[in-house]
């Protein structure tokens, strides 16, 4: 549906690009020509995704091992990306999430997801717009939020929270930095079957309505459909887009609004509760 060069002269960093959808959204950016860095914390899942991108698109693939969270490292890793050259754009797409009641959370929970999305969203977003500005070079900034950062959602409260924080900074760089040619966008996708956030936040028993029931179209989104909205917004050919976000969810939100895709998780027992604790990852 694109040019294959669409993305040719560009040089982007996927924070979280080693799984998931930031895998998928890596992989297409390749296929359109852009210069990729990939970055999370670990490494054997960085490499091995960054060889197979290599070996598909032939771009030029780079890996960071970088916990977002710590704003040193971020700030390291955006000075050994910009010795090789600069970056023309960021994808904030690295994050932690998973169901509990927002009552038993401790502070480190509550933490663990705040920095993650919020802090780590934030460093790697100042520490790619300082660059480009004190450079006099524009870039574009995409970070993926969620239809809770409008909404709220009961039962994920810290990544719905994180995700407001995210998409108020995005909105309030959108006029900060426009004057400086730095565009931001985010996109706020639906349901998107990846093994993390399946695992971390739709066990069975999760949901009332089966998965088809909760969207519109009646079925959950392919990978390549949100890679594609993400290409096209970091490409030229969006360049007057600015500060918006672009909701991909099939229609759920309009369905389901805030609240009814966790109702399932109303009738858990403690004991369901303290199941689930023991088998998530953390
Ligand atoms: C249904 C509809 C929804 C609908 C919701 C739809 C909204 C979708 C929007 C977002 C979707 C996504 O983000 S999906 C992305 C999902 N991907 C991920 O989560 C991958 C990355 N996740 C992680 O690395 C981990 O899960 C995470 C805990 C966040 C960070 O790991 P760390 O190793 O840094 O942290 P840990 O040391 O293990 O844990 C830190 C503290 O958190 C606590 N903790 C960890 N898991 C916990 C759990 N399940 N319940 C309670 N508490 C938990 C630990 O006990 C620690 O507290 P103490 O015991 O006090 O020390
Ligand atoms: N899948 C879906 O349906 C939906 C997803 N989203 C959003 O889409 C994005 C991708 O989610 P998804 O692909 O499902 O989840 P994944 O867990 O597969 O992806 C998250 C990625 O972030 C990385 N990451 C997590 N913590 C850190 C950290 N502290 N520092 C650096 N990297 C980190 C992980 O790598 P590592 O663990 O190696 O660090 C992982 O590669 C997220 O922003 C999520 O909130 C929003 C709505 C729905």
């Amino acid at each position: 549906m694109f040019v294959t060069d669409l993305l040719k002269t560009k040089k982007i960093l996927v924070t979280g690009g080693g799984s998931g959808l930031g895998k998928s959204f890596a992989a297409r950016l390749a296929e359109l020509g852009a210069e990729l860095v990939i970055c999370g914390r670990r490494a054997d899942v960085l490499e091995t995704t960054a060889e197979e991108l290599r070996r598909a698109s032939g771009a030029k693939v780079a890996t960071a091992i970088c916990d977002i969270r710590d704003a040193g490292a971020v700030d390291e890793m955006f000075s050994r990306i910009w010795s090789e050259g600069p970056l023309d754009a960021l994808i904030n797409n690295a994050a932690g999430n998973f169901i509990a009641r927002t009552e038993t959370l401790s502070p480190r929970a509550i933490d663990a997801v705040l920095d993650i999305v919020l802090h780590g969203s934030f460093y790697c977003s100042v520490a790619a717009g300082k660059r480009w500005i004190a450079e006099g070079r524009g870039g574009s900034i995409l970070s993926i939020v969620s239809s809770a950062a409008n909404s709220g959602r009961a039962f994920t409260v810290p990544s719905a929270a994180a995700k407001a924080g995210v998409l108020a900074m995005m909105k309030s760089l959108a006029v900060e930095w426009g004057p400086h040619g730095i565009r931001t966008v985010s996109v706020a996708p639906g349901l998107f079957p990846t093994k993390a956030a399946w695992s971390q936040l739709y066990p069975d028993g999760s949901k009332l309505l089966s998965e088809e029931m909760e969207v519109p179209l009646r079925r959950t989104g392919q990978h390549e459909e949100i890679a594609n909205l993400v290409a096209y917004l970091l490409s030229d050919g969006a360049s007057y887009i600015n500060g918006d976000c672009i909701t991909i969810d099939g229609g759920r939100d309009l369905q389901n609004g805030g609240g009814s895709g966790v109702m399932g998780l109303f009738s858990w027992t403690p004991e369901r509760w303290d199941a689930f604790r023991a088998n998530s990852r953390g």
